[in-house]
Parts: structure tokens; sequence; C-alpha cells
């Protein structure tokens, strides 16, 4: 099966320093993985470099078999990803922001798919027609994920989504992102949430010099990672 995403060797340079440097990884549909790195590590220009929103030096994308250096549109519409501030209309509705984005996306859907999308990320029904301006980040979250579940894209990149979330709302929110995944989604999500990472990734790797330094794999016995070999490597990387 061709992977959904495949980085191999990448480069990115940003005003003339290469902060990504010959990273390597492969996503199946299903996969959810982690990358973790410290602040400045080069996660979010990781990201951009997948969106074809930075260009790259050097190495190899391929999403969905698209290139985002000479498709990315393409490789957009194969794509869903929900920055660390979900960026939604405020005076519009949950719902009205959800149609919104999927008809400058151009994706059709039948009729009852957004409310049974709303039902499926637990968003309160009360919550529906509300402006999304009042909205806690977890309801944002909960929005933001709905759509990019009618999207039926192959690929989740999530920067950060849980930065801001309380326990429960982070749980909730790793609970979905296990659901997605059931579907046959692949997800990349960066975040710094070490615990976060290893209760819903089936892979971590932490990215520092611009590669990935270390990889854990998810191991068939509970407890899935040693957290503590985990987080020393996080500070020490
Ligand atoms: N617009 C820019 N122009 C030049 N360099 C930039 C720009 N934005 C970020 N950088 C540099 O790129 C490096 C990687 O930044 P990036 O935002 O990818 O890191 P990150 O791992 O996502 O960090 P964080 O965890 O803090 O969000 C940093 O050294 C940063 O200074």
């Amino acid at each position: 099966m061709a992977p959904v995403l495949a980085i191999d060797g990448l480069v990115v340079e940003r005003a003339g320093r290469r902060i990504v440097d010959g990273l390597s990884l492969s996503l199946e549909p299903g996969d959810v993985y982690a990358l973790l790195g410290g602040n400045g590590a080069g996660k979010s220009t990781t990201l951009f470099a997948l969106l074809g929103l930075l260009p790259r030096s050097g190495g190899r994308i391929a999403v969905a078999g698209h290139d985002p250096a000479t498709a990315p549109d393409a490789v957009r519409a194969a794509t869903a990803y929900l920055l660390e501030n979900v960026a939604l209309y405020p005076s519009f509705t949950a719902r009205e922001n959800i149609d919104y984005f999927l008809d400058l996306a151009g994706t059709p859907r039948a009729a009852g798919a957004v409310a049974d999308a709303l039902c499926a990320v637990k968003l309160a029904q009360s919550a529906w027609d509300r402006p999304v301006g009042g909205f806690s980040k977890g309801m944002r979250q909960k929005t933001g994920i709905a759509l990019a579940l009618l999207r039926q894209t192959p690929l989740l990149l999530l920067d950060e989504p849980t930065s801001g979330l309380d326990p429960a709302a982070t749980r909730d929110f790793h609970v979905l992102v296990a659901d997605v995944a059931a579907r046959g989604v692949a997800v990349l999500m960066v975040t710094h949430d070490l615990f976060g990472a290893a209760d819903v990734a089936g892979r971590i790797g932490l990215l520092a010099g611009g590669r990935l330094a270390r990889e854990w794999q998810a191991a068939a016995d509970s407890p899935r990672f040693d957290l503590n070999q985990l987080h020393n490597g996080f500070v020490s990387a």
C-alpha cells in the first residue's frame, strides 16, 4: 500500500539557516504519529513544507502521491489541518463555519452529514447554531475536527492541538483523534505534550538538529512507552 505521507531526506531553510536537515518519515492510513521537539526545533516549519507553504531545498515529499512543490493544490485537497488556534469565523455559527469552509474547498456532502459530524465529535447540540466567537478552545477544536472529518482527506495535520486544553478536554480530543485514525486517516500531530503523545500516538519522533533524533514505536504490551526514557530524550535532545 502506498503511504499517505512520505518524507525522505527533507531539508528546509529559513533566512539562510537549515531548520529541517534530513528528516524522513512515512505514514500509512490509520497511523497516528506524534512529532515532538523543543521550541524552534522545526516542527511547524515541517508542516508548512508539507503544505507547500515553504519551499524545500532538498529531499522528497509525497502527500497521497502529490508533491507540494509542484502540485500544492492537490496536496491541500488531500490534507485537513488544524493549526494551534483553529481559524474559524467568530461571527459565524459552528454549522455556518463548516458549510462555508466545505463550500470553499468544493467538498460535496450528503444532507445531514454536518449534523452527523458534529455528533461524532460530541459538540453539544445546543452549540451548533451559536457563534463560535463564544466557544471555548475545546469547542473550537471539535468544530475543526468535524470539518476535517467531512473533508474526508487521507491526511490530518495537527499543530499543538491540545495546548491550552484542560486534561479532560485533552483526553476527549485524543479519543477523537483515535476515532479519526480508525476511519483510515493518517494523522501527524505536532505537540509538546509528552504524555498526551504517548496516550494517542502509535509512533513518537523527537525532532532535534533538524532530523529525527529518536523514535519510539508502540509496543504490544502496556505501558506502550517508557515515558522516563522519552522524557529524558526530550530534555537532553
Ligand atoms: N518567518 C521566519 N523567518 C525566518 N526564520 C523563522 C521564521 N519562523 C520561524 N523561523 C525559525 O525557524 C526555526 C524553527 O521554527 P518552528 O516554528 O518551525 O519551530 P517549532 O518546532 O514549531 O517551535 P515551537 O515549538 O516554538 O512552535 C526557529 O529557529 C525560528 O526562529
